[in-house]
Parts: structure tokens; sequence; C-alpha cells
């Protein structure tokens, strides 16, 4: 049976969960990528994915996304419909200017005003009329990061979007990102490879391999996260469970 959209059905207004996903099974050829996961995120909530290569992060994201036409699936995914995604990559327009990116299918009446702060709460105020060519990888991705958040959507996917920026770009990408979702409290759903950024930002983490949900940890670690004893036996056990510590 191929996913088809009525697998993908609005959240219910006053739901206690954000996202709930029954029983979701996603197929290529004939491998198996997602194996009847069943997950809920409670509203606000910011759980961070990991995963080894290939255990279906992405495949997860797209299908709560409502991305995923072209491979097999069956369950049952309720999700908000305003739900925004960040990609690796910032797939802004070239030939629109960043306020236009920001604001592209927008339409509300206030949206260029929205958009400019949008684009001023990631520290890029006075670029609107730039080209996203002239701009570097970092600033990019802040634009994308903006046009994700203009709408101030209760959904918010994110697949790696810090993993092709330098380390302390990528470091400052997580502090505003931090500051941005506190402010409008979306519910985030994080791809990362990176086990520190989860442990530094997510309520919750959970692991995948070979298509299931194996680890569902809640983090009570108090914020700002430093790197203490708490962390880093935390870290330890999720490496573990990565299979990081394994002998090859
Ligand atoms: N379009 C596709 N056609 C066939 N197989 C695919 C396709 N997309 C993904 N897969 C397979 O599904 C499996 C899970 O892929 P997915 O991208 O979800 O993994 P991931 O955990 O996000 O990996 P990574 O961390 O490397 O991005 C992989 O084995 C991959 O080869």
């Amino acid at each position: 049976m191929s996913a088809s959209i009525h697998s993908l059905i609005p959240a219910q207004a006053g739901s206690p969960q954000a996202v709930s996903l029954v029983g979701v099974t996603r197929r290529f050829s004939n491998r198996t990528v997602l194996d009847a996961v069943s997950l809920d995120l409670a509203p606000g909530e910011f759980v961070a994915l990991i995963g080894k290569s290939g255990s279906g992060k992405s495949t997860l994201l797209r299908a709560i996304a409502g991305l995923d036409d072209d491979v097999d699936g069956d369950g049952v995914i309720s999700v908000p419909d305003d739900r925004s995604v960040l990609f690796q990559d910032s797939r802004l327009l070239p030939w629109k200017t960043v306020l236009q990116n920001v604001t592209f299918g927008f339409r509300a009446a206030d949206a260029d005003k929205r958009g400019c702060r949008a684009l001023a709460d990631v520290g890029l105020a006075g670029r609107e009329g730039d080209w996203p060519n002239a701009l570097s990888g970092g600033e990019q991705q802040r634009v994308a990061l903006a046009r994700s958040l203009v709408r101030s959507p209760h959904l918010l996917l994110a697949d790696e979007p810090f993993g092709a920026l330098d380390a302390l770009t990528r470091l400052k990408m997580h502090e505003l990102l931090f500051q941005l979702i506190r402010r409008q409290r979306p519910t985030v759903l994080l791809v990362t490879h990176d086990v520190d950024e989860a442990i530094k930002l997510a309520d919750r983490i959970l692991l995948m391999e070979n298509g299931r949900i194996v680890v569902d940890r809640a983090i009570a670690l108090p914020h700002p996260r430093a790197r203490d004893r708490r962390f880093d036996d935390l870290r330890n056990e999720l490496l573990a469970a990565l299979g990081v510590f394994d002998t090859v």
C-alpha cells in the first residue's frame, strides 16, 4: 500500500499530544525502514532523534512532515497543519531576496513586517534585500531558520540543520535556535548525529536502531547545560547505546 494522504491526519484541537504516530511502517522496495513506530510528542516538547546512519531518522522525520509519498507505508500520523521543516541545506530560492525567501508563500497582511522581525531575531537585520548567494553558509542557514519560524509554527521538524556548518557557527546556531524556540514554544523534532547537541538542547532523546525507537529518555538537567558529571554520564550511556564503544 502506498503512503497516502489519509494516513496523515490533522492533530485534534485540544489534544494532549502535538504529534501522534501509531504503527507507522515504511518500506523501500522490500526493505523495512520504519518498523511499526508508535510515538507521542507533547506540545512544546523539544525532542532530539539520534541513531546510526541508516537507522531511519530522516525517514521518520519525512513521514511526520508528510514528504514521503514515494515509499510504501502503513500507520496513522496525526500532526499540526502548521509545521515547518528545516534541512541541512538552506534551500533558499536564489532569484528571491533574503526577505522574499522568508515570506515566500506567507499570506499574512503583515508578512513583510514579520519577515523583517524574524530576520532581526536571527541577527540579519539590514540584509533583507541581499541575494542568498551573497550570504555565508551560516547566514543562509539563519535565513532558513527565520523562514521556518516566521509563521510561529506549532511543529518544527529539523533534519541535521547545522550539520554542514563549522563548529563555532554550529554552537552559535544552537544558542539561537534554543532562544527562539523558548520564545515561541513549538514542538520540535531535531534529527542529529551529535549526541552533545542532543543533550544540550532536548527535553527528551529518542534513539533509533533498524527502524525502531529503542531508547526514549527524558532529560531533566537544568539549562544552560554544562559538561558536568551528569551530562557526561548521560553522554556515555547514549554513546554506548549507539555502539560507539564496541570494538570493531
Ligand atoms: N529513496 C530511497 N530509496 C531507497 N532506500 C532509501 C531511500 N531513502 C532512504 N533509504 C534507505 O532507508 C534507510 C534509512 O534511511 P534514513 O535516511 O532514514 O536514515 P538516517 O538514519 O536518517 O541516516 P543518516 O544518519 O545517514 O542520514 C537507509 O538504509 C537508506 O538507504
